[in-house]
């Protein structure tokens, strides 16, 4: 029988070992330069370095050599898969035997992320090239609001004219949000390959764009009308004494799929749709999303209880209907899928700006290290955009004879005593639930107690040897919204390098727990986000020592004329150069991969600093775990800005802006500085050589920092460097440039 699935590798691995193989050699000729010179002597003098200061230099290269050889795990053997989907077709006559799917959606608060998002992200889903009658989707409200239900009932009214329309005219993408806008800019009245009349298509646009208005008047009005309360006894439920983190459990049928009488405006069934706030008390810990994935997985059994579950966040709209047949391919190919425990999609974002000048398009992850951790048993679990089966996310083992029960669901009745189910349903989402000693959060579900739950979460699963799968199709399966502003991306990484940080030094640290359960290549595969925390300390000792160096007078590293240039030229020119080729060929612009660098450095100075900080007082028990959540939006001269790819700096001042601030003005005044030492002091040519890669460093680190400067010195937006934390800057540098040779 011919494979659903198939598997190929990269092409030229045998040059990538090789040059692999040079750096490596250069990485241990500048350890050995280093260790074999550490000079006598804790004071500098005679412009040799003391010795701690040399030693430092030693730490910080030993730890970027070890995070090298960490992220060559994911690049010794990636893979990339296809899929065949028309033979999955061919096999399944037709939809007959296709599985049954619950989507989760998950949303937390509607002002950073706003209803008629959710409603986009919801029809998007409902909308999928799949059987209606084995779709269910289910929306977690963790902001408990009315405005989010009443958004939904909307949505489940306007999926009787949305999903007819997709289906006869083959729509894609399925968001209307997103469709209507494409549409737009594409400048044609309809995108050509849609053949329907200009009457047709503009009352499907006119009809969703009142709708749109709609929620924006209800959510601008702050309540749902009494008017509108009257048409769904769900409303009822936001009675007094529910407030948003202080309330009873909430789930309402909105869409009964399996009910005969619940069809399209075309008589054809509508997937199940179902909200729910799980029940928040101050008392009870609502371990955030894991928590709320958790409540879903246990409501949706009691509702259809697929085998299938694919979750997203409630910004990742589905941009092609036919993932889930293709993650199908995965689960139910003949050779591999009785291993695949869960499909992860890469994170792929629409609101990117050509220069991505925040660094945030993961491009690199998505196009070479996950199908790096693909090729070594199996990507991370990443959040959104995956496929799980139910039973191994629920805790199960994998054994040889496991054997998945694909009709799970199938058999379900319509939801005839509706009030009744919605009461089982609503006793699986209480806080007492979990607290009465069991496993959620723990053995099952998705694990409590880490700001990336979903990491620790799909490690588990490996280690409980299920495979996991990495397909990345060139239509993109899911588009979410990257953070907009600089503040947003440092809490976003603060979160992500923290709990990936924590992970490496907890009990799930994945050389300990993973040990003899999955592979070395794996294990060090999820350390390199594990060591970004950690990474802050020796960049920012990379960062300020050597320029502060140089503006003293004493070298670091040797001299032009010296043959031991050779390897530190090498190994920075060559990482350097594959970082270029890697960035450009996974889609990157030539900018995007400068304005990446900055950011590299920004994020290792400032996010993950705080974040070991954040790690260590959560292992001391001086503080508890945060999830801050990422906005999905911003002010308008904030999004104006950002479309012309200017920073956002301002206008409030913070500690991570007066490191990014202060660590650019004393490059810039070590290089001046240095340089001016070395023209007065008449050394010219003997100065170039000695001090040689210690001005290319502070020269890379200067023409990096262009924006900052001019967000402090030039800029006269709202979005420049605010004054006080320009002064602060400069409070800091004048001294450490002053103090002198002294310290040294
Ligand atoms: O208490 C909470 C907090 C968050 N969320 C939801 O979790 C999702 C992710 O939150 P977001 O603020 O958008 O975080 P990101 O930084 O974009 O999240 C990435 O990283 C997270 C782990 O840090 C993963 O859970 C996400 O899937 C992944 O997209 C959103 O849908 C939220 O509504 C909840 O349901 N309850
Ligand atoms: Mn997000």
């Amino acid at each position: 029988m011919e494979r659903l699935v198939s598997t190929g590798r990269f092409g030229a691995r045998a040059v990538y070992k090789l040059y692999a193989a040079t750096v490596a050699a250069g990485i241990c000729l500048v350890l050995y330069y280093r260790a074999a010179r550490v000079p006598t002597g804790d004071k500098a003098s005679g412009g040799r370095a003391p010795a701690w200061l040399w030693l430092g230099m030693l730490a910080a290269e030993l730890w970027f050599g070890l995070c090298w050889v960490v992220a060559q795990s994911v690049r010794w053997r990636p893979v990339r898969r296809r899929v065949f989907s028309d033979r999955l077709a061919a096999r399944q006559h037709g939809n007959n035997n296709l599985p049954c799917v619950d989507i989760f959606v998950c949303t937390a608060d509607p002002r950073s992320e706003p209803p008629s998002l959710v409603v986009s992200t919801v029809l998007s889903a409902m909308a999928y090239n799949y059987p209606a009658d084995k779709l269910s989707v289910y929306v977690s409200d963790d902001g408990c609001s009315a405005l989010t239900f009443y958004a939904l009932w909307e949505a489940s009214r306007f999926a009787k004219l949305w999903l007819p329309f997709c289906r006869r005219h083959g729509i894609e993408p399925r968001s209307p949000a997103a469709y209507f806008l494409e549409s737009e800019t594409t400048e044609v009245d309809q995108p050509g390959d849609v053949h329907c009349s200009v009457q047709e298509w503009s009352l499907v646009k006119e009809s969703y764009r009142e709708m749109t208005q709609r929620i924006a008047s209800v959510a601008l009005q702050g309540t749902v009308p009494e008017e509108i309360r009257a048409m769904h006894k769900g409303f009822y439920e936001w009675g007094s004494g529910v407030a948003s983190q202080n309330h009873p459990p909430i789930v309402q049928v909105l869409i009964d799929g399996k009910s005969p009488n619940v069809v399209d405006n075309e008589g054809s069934l509508l997937p199940t749709l179902v909200y729910m706030a799980r029940e928040k008390r101050p008392q009870y810990h609502h371990n955030f999303k894991a928590g709320a994935m958790n409540a879903l997985i246990r409501v949706s059994s009691a509702i259809s209880n697929s085998p299938i579950i694919l979750n997203v966040d409630c910004d990742v709209y589905s941009n092609n209907s036919n993932s889930i047949r293709d993650a199908m391919c995965f689960f139910l190919d003949e050779e591999m899928g009785h291993k695949v425990g869960f499909v992860q999609y890469p994170q792929n974002y629409t609101n990117l700006t050509k220069n991505d000048i925040y660094g945030n398009s993961l491009n690199v992850i998505n196009e070479v290290e996950l199908c790096g951790m693909d090729g070594v048993g199996g990507p991370a679990y990443i959040g959104t955009g995956c496929f799980h089966r139910r039973e191994t996310i629920c805790g199960i083992s994998f054994t040889e004879n496991y054997k998945e029960d694909w009709e799970r669901g199938i058999t379900a009745k319509p939801l005839e005593r509706m009030d009744e189910i919605e009461e089982q349903a609503k006793s699986l989402a209480t806080c007492a639930y979990e607290h009465n000693n069991t496993e959620w959060g723990r053995e099952a579900g998705v694990k409590y107690g880490c700001p990336v739950e979903d990491v620790i979460t799909g490690l588990a699963i490996q280690c409980r040897g299920w495979a996991s799968v990495y397909y990345n199709p060139s239509r993109k399966a899911f588009l979410g919204l990257a953070p907009t502003t600089l503040a947003q991306t440092l809490l976003q990484h603060r979160r992500f390098a923290e709990g990936n940080f924590s992970i490496l030094l907890s009990r799930y640290c994945p050389f300990l727990f993973g040990h003899g359960k999955v592979r070395l290549c794996l294990q060090m595969g999820y350390c390199i986000y594990g060591l970004w925390a950690p990474s802050s300390i020796p960049t920012l000792y990379y960062v300020v020592v050597p320029p502060l160096a140089f503006l003293n007078g004493i070298p670091l590293f040797p001299e032009i004329t010296s043959p031991w240039i050779i390897p530190f030229m090498y190994v920075s020119a060559a990482t350097y150069a594959y970082s270029l080729y890697e960035a450009v060929s996974s889609g990157d612009t030539l900018r995007g991969w400068w304005n990446g660098q900055r950011m590299w450095i920004i994020k290792r100075t400032t996010s993950y600093l705080l974040a070991t900080i954040d790690t260590i007082s959560r292992m001391l028990g001086l503080s508890t775990m945060a999830f801050a959540i990422t906005p999905k939006v911003s002010d308008e001269g904030q999004s104006r800005r950002y479309e012309q790819e200017l920073m956002e700096f301002g206008p409030s001042a913070s500690l991570e802006l007066v490191i990014v601030a202060a660590t650019a003005l004393l490059s810039l005044a070590c290089l001046a500085g240095g340089m001016g030492r070395a023209v007065a002091s008449g050394c010219g040519v003997s100065c170039l050589n000695k001090f040689f890669l210690q001005i290319v460093l502070c020269g890379a680190l200067v023409a990096t920092n262009v924006p900052v400067y001019e967000a402090m010195f030039v800029r006269k937006d709202r979005g420049r460097m605010a004054l006080r934390v320009t002064v602060a800057a400069i409070g800091l540098v004048l001294p450490a440039c002053l103090i002198r040779a002294n310290i040294f």
